[in-house]
């Protein structure tokens, strides 16, 4: 790792940790956070050079309400919380929002008929602003869908949010309070004294009091690594995506569901923050944990999917596609593990609506930590520290002088944004963790023109150097 990027990770004079928690998904930036803001010494560990190395790096980028959860079930509560917590406080972190609403499109009579029951249990769920619309409102709203449509129900407070300021925000709060973050560190064993634990990290050995495991898709190994058992077993779930390029995001301003099912929400098109149109995600079971492919076939199959419901997406430009793992498991509830004697908790099982939950997670953590005796002492003055809005904030910097140089022309990013996310508080570990922070290679031609200014740029900066062809990956 270059020097650079392991002095700022440097952990420095935490002593014993109060709490130590493995794996910088956005579930364990939000809890690191919520921990640091309640006066924890508390330590951040990744095996990756980056944030959202795993399953947060792929997803739909959804704030959901929980109209649809299990009623009743801890997922659709912590779901609430994180969903009311995020409205609170993402001015104060710089954090984008498209309000957009949700319409779940019944597209044939079977799909009409369960439309009452999806209003329902909205509603069971304390989601009491629902709407269900016939036809020709749905029509009036989204012209241009597909005709055939039979009606919908209107969730308004589904939004559409940005999946990697999000945490990295999380975190660089954390940090800015106290927190530590070590990148690079993966855990390879440790144990428990009857006090604190003593985790051998490849970044050397770490004490901590508490251990919160939020190891997303390695979250059952963690557990038997260290525990001995796992509690439940990881089975990992793809979901492919199409991104079609901005003009598209113009023919669609709610979040299109489909009916959903016991295993997945469905294939989802929605606008991104960013103005482009995303179509996804699949529902694939996989062994493999650390890679997930898009398939052409897939793909298609995608698109073909987007052109029935919004028939004007024919031909138009797609600019990239990705594929993300859910950490799925045997059983659909979250999987939380307490084991108060060995001052353990695991946040396991955190699928699609863990971006949406997670700072409702971090909240339940603090709380079965203060019910085995932590004391907190809430930081009375916490700093804010907002990053960058790419999404909202005009004038962007290409527009302010002396910017240096547009590096990225599709997105429109300057030399001038590339260095301060280098000099900010958590800075890119690799280069996908400096095209989710700064938008660069993100575009239309997906790093084809800038990927070798960008390697120029970052040399000697990112964990594994920038070669040829790394932009489009
Ligand atoms: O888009 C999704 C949630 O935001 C996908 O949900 P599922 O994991 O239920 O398929």
């Amino acid at each position: 790792m270059p020097e650079a990027i392991a002095d700022s990770n440097r952990i420095s004079g935490i002593g014993t940790a109060d709490v130590a928690v493995i794996g910088a998904g956005v579930v364990g930036c939000a809890v690191t956070r919520r921990l640091a803001l309640l006066g924890a010494r508390v330590v951040l560990l990744e095996k990756a050079p980056d944030i959202l190395a795993g399953a947060s790096k792929g997803n739909s980028a959804l704030l959901h309400t929980g109209f649809d959860a299990p009623p009743g079930s801890l997922e659709c509560a912590l779901m609430q919380r994180g969903h009311a917590e995020f409205l609170d406080i993402r001015e104060r972190l710089g954090l984008p929002l498209l309000e957009t609403g949700a319409m779940v499109v019944a597209w044939n009579e079977a799909e009409e008929d369960e439309l009452d029951a999806i209003e329902a249990q909205a509603r069971r769920n304390g989601v009491g602003d629902v709407v269900r619309l016939g036809r020709r409102e749905v029509l009036a709203r989204e012209p241009a869908l597909a005709p055939h449509l039979r009606g919908a129900v209107l969730v308004p407070r589904e939004h559409v949010i940005d999946p990697w300021s999000t945490p990295l925000a999380y975190l660089t709060q954390a940090l800015a309070n106290g927190a530590q973050a070590l990148f690079g560190a993966e855990v390879c064993g440790g144990s428990f004294d009857g006090e604190a634990w003593t985790l051998q990290t490849a970044r050397g050995a770490v004490r901590a009091a508490r251990i919160v495991n939020c190891a997303g898709l390695q979250g059952d190994r963690i557990e038997r690594l260290l525990l001995g058992d796992a509690s439940f077993e990881i089975r990992p779930r793809k979901g492919q995506f199409v991104v079609f390029d901005k003009p598209a995001a113009g023919l669609l301003t709610t979040i299109l569901l489909p009916v959903p099912t016991e295993r997945t929400k469905g294939i989802v098109l929605t606008r991104t923050i960013y103005g482009n149109l995303l179509v996804g995600p699949t529902a694939e079971e996989q062994d493999e944990r650390d890679r997930a492919t898009i398939e052409a076939e897939t793909l298609a199959a995608l698109i073909a999917k987007a052109v029935e419901f919004v028939p004007a997406l024919d031909g138009m430009p797609v600019n990239a596609a990705y594929a993300g793992l859910r950490p799925a498991t045997e059983r659909k509830e979250y999987r939380i593990r307490h084991e108060k004697d060995r001052h353990w908790i695991t946040v396991g099982g955190i699928r699609s609506t863990g971006l949406t939950a997670a700072l409702g997670l971090a909240a339940h953590v603090a709380e079965l930590l203060a019910g085995e005796g932590w004391q907190a002492s809430p930081l009375e003055d916490p700093v804010w520290t907002p990053v960058p809005n790419l999404a909202e904030h005009r004038p962007r910097d290409w527009q302010a002088p002396n910017h240096g140089e547009i590096v990225c022309h599709c997105e429109m990013v300057t030399r001038r944004e590339i260095e301060a996310t280098f000099a900010s508080p958590l800075p890119p570990g690799d280069f996908g963790g400096l095209r989710r922070r700064t938008r660069a290679a993100m575009g239309r031609c997906q790093g084809f023109y800038c990927g070798a200014r960008l390697a120029e740029l970052t040399a000697g900066r990112l964990a594994e150097p920038l070669a040829a062809g790394d932009a489009d990956a």
